[in-house]
């Protein structure tokens, strides 16, 4: 049995192989929630792989392998992860971050005191109440939702690549290193069927949001641009960024120690 985290957000859709109709001939359990949830069950080792926050591969490396040519990133603007205000940002003194997030709560503490040399007071944002009067960092399909009540979108993609040229790595595939010898046949399958599925359903877009994307929340032409528009792989570039993020997490002394970059090789 394999023990798969899945964030549940839009953009996690190309690897939906449930969708792609891909089948795998392994059993499996999926695990559902925001990363935080889901970077604690993997520390945890209360599930295998899953994909999730690049900052908590960053902070406990040791433990982990990356899944090769995958990823969550985003060259330029992302749209789902974002300070949203009706301030200018020179104008800004408090952000509440959404505690769904590590990976942008970090990055968030980066651009304030690296990138704009702001000092700024970090609270939690624990509701969604009167959020058009705060400024606020969201992510994922919240960030989505609640973008039309601010007048300012600071896109935090964008920003990192403004300032170093490179694609931002939100998300990776993350495994327990340990669970590699005791499941190795059914994580290459696995590989193999994210592979396939990333493949099948860009391919396809169009046709894979109108019949799986619930358009409650977002209208199907915004998820198929917003999808399309994020970057899927992970290539030396990606690493390359990853270990400048990573050096800037320790100019900040969120870590202490420099990570080593453990791609399986598949
Ligand atoms: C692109 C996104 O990146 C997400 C942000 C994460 C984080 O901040 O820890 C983790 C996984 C990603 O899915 C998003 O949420 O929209």
């Amino acid at each position: 049995m394999l023990k798969i985290g899945w964030i549940d957000f839009l953009n996690t859709l190309p690897f939906n192989f449930e969708i792609a109709g891909i089948k795998p001939e392994f059993e499996y359990k999926l695990y559902k929630g925001v990363p935080v949830k889901l970077n604690k069950l993997l520390r945890n080792k209360e599930i295998d792989i899953a994909i999730a926050s690049s900052a908590e591969y960053i902070e406990n490396f040791q433990d982990y392998l990356i899944l090769p040519n995958l990823s969550i990133s985003a060259t330029n603007k992302v749209h789902s992860v974002a300070i949203f205000s009706n301030k200018q940002l020179s104008d800004i003194k408090e952000v509440y971050l959404s505690k769904a997030s590590k990976t942008s709560r970090y990055l968030t503490k980066i651009i304030f005191d690296i990138f704009l040399k702001k000092e700024i007071s970090y609270k939690e944002l624990e509701n969604y109440q009167d959020i058009e009067k705060k400024s606020v960092l969201l992510i994922g399909d919240n960030a989505i939702f609640f973008s039309d009540r601010f007048k300012y979108v600071y896109d935090l993609s964008e920003i990192w690549y403004k300032n170093t040229g490179l694609p931002f790595v939100f998300a990776l595939w993350i495994l327990n290193k340990e669970i590699f010898y005791k499941k190795e046949r059914q994580l290459r399958q696995f590989y193999n069927i994210l592979m396939e599925s990333k493949e099948k359903i860009l391919k396809n877009l169009p046709n894979f949001v109108k019949n799986f994307v619930k358009t409650e929340k977002f209208s199907r032409e915004f998820a198929t641009e917003y999808i399309k528009n994020l970057d899927y792989n992970l290539t030396e570039k990606h690493i390359q960024s990853l270990k400048l993020f990573s050096k800037y997490l320790q100019d900040v002394k969120i870590i202490k120690k420099e990570p080593k970059f453990n791609l399986l090789n598949f």
